[in-house]
């Protein structure tokens, strides 16, 4: 099993590079882990509180879980993901049965700052854009599929999302084995990290 793990900013492009990456791979040779499925579980938390959390915290994610599903795919053994509700801020209680494959991509903005974690991956790739275009593709996305409106992205960034990403999540580009600038859709990194995949597949 090769396991890659792809971290950076929100609205840096992490999900458009997995899902070109996965389009061009055999479908069960493949399979996606979120690190958004593996949000702490809140649903001691009325709605109201659960609306306060700092979810670009690393201990807003369930790690220890994260870790234990991966060894359990890598024992071969298939996992129950989480399913997660941006809308509700909260797991669903639902979950998405994963089976292992050749393949596991490990994805989300905090994936690279658990040590274990790290350990894990056997390719570790950071997606870099901007903070103005991370900004802006965060506040499209979120009013468009999230549910939320402007004052409250913009209130979010200034509060959580600039001094975590600030604090935790850039500094985890040292560990990365690749970097891909994502201020444009960046076909031809796209493809050399496809290529590295296919090489190690063989
Ligand atoms: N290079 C790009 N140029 C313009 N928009 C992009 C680009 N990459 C992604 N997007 C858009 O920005 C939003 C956030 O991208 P996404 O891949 O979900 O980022 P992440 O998973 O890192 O938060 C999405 O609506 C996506 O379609
Ligand atoms: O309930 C939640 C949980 C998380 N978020 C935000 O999501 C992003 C991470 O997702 P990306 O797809 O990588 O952007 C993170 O910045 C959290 O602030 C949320 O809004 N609500």
């Amino acid at each position: 099993m090769l396991i890659i793990g792809i971290a950076g900013g929100t609205g840096g492009g992490k999900t458009t590079v997995v899902n070109t990456i996965v389009d061009e791979l055999q479908h069960e040779e493949v399979a996606v882990i979120s690190q958004d499925s593996y949000y702490q579980d809140t649903s001691n938390l009325s709605y109201d509180e659960r609306t306060q959390i700092n979810f670009d915290h690393p201990q807003s994610i369930d790690f220890d879980l994260l870790v234990s599903h991966l060894k359990e795919l890598k024992k071969g053994n298939a996992i129950e993901q989480p399913v997660y509700s941006f809308v509700e801020h909260n797991r669903t209680g639902k979950t998405l049965k994963t089976l292992p494959k050749k393949v596991m991509i490990v994805e989300g903005i905090l994936i690279l700052t658990n040590p274990k974690l790290r350990k894990m991956c056997d390719i570790k790739i950071y997606v870099h854009a901007d903070s103005d275009e991370r900004l802006i593709r965060r506040l499209k996305r979120d009013i468009n599929e999230r549910g939320r409106d402007i004052d409250e992205v913009l209130n979010r960034y200034q509060t959580t999302l600039k001094p975590m990403h600030q604090q935790f999540i850039e500094p985890t580009k040292e560990y990365a084995d690749i970097i891909i600038p994502y201020n444009r859709y960046n076909t031809v990194a796209v493809d050399i990290v496809q290529t590295i995949i296919k090489q190690r597949l063989d």
